[in-house]
């Protein structure tokens, strides 16, 4: 059955979205979180990705909604503990994601210890871009990924800030989650994530590889 599925078309597979936290000092800074000695983990469901030609959708309970621009890491061959050294065989590409956050509510479950469910795990809180070939993006660990808000420029990172390489994620990942072909990783955001309104247009790229455009709208 999965062979005959087309892993270019990952975000129907209905697979694991594992996102990676805190992975840009600039970042943690920015929030006043420490930098993380171990990677921080949380997961969205498959129901948040959304594509181009629909709308971001901010959520009624929330009235402070952020961007977060990330470079997403698609799996090609799943695996379970999987070493730093063969860690790329199990890559198939790549693709340029948003990890909207209710920042509002994170800030809120954060004072409680409560889990972050609501803030980032929402439908529509992960914009994806079409997939990008492995062969596209020799070096995934130096790229520039941007962000624009009404063709203003708010977050211009490059991977090789990430404090936890793709490879060190992979292999970190997978001993507590299995990998499966389709899985999405969101390697996390450089600084620079800031609100955004019903209306605005977002532009996001990698380098001048591939951009894409989101509308945010209210539920
Ligand atoms: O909400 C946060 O700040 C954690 C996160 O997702 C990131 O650093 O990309
Ligand atoms: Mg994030």
């Amino acid at each position: 059955m999965s062979s005959a599925r087309n892993v270019t078309r990952f975000w129907e597979w209905g697979r694991k979205i594992i996102c990676v936290g805190r992975n840009y000092a600039d970042h943690a800074k920015e929030l006043k979180n420490a930098i993380p000695k171990e990677p921080v983990l949380f997961l969205k469901p498959p129901s948040a990705y959304v594509k181009e030609g629909s709308p971001i959708l901010v959520p009624q309970y929330s009235s402070n909604l952020h961007h977060e621009v990330e470079l997403g890491v698609v799996i090609g061959k799943g695996g379970k503990a999987i070493p730093r050294t063969s860690a790329m065989d199990h890559v198939a590409g790549y693709a340029l994601c948003l990890d909207m956050t209710a920042r509002d509510i994170q800030d809120e479950c954060k004072s409680k210890g409560l889990p972050w469910t609501l803030a980032k795990a929402f439908d529509t809180s992960c914009p994806v871009s079409e997939f990008v070939p492995k062969e596209k993006i020799p070096d995934p660990g130096n790229v520039r990924i941007w962000l624009k808000v009404n063709d203003q420029l708010r977050q211009d990172g490059s991977t090789s800030q990430m404090i936890f390489s793709i490879p060190y994620l992979i292999s970190y990942i997978s001993e507590i989650i299995t990998l499966e072909e389709g899985d999405l990783i969101l390697t996390g955001t450089p600084k620079g994530v800031s609100s955004v309104q019903e209306h605005d247009e977002l532009l996001a790229g990698i380098e001048d590889i591939l951009c894409m455009t989101f509308r945010v709208d209210r539920q």
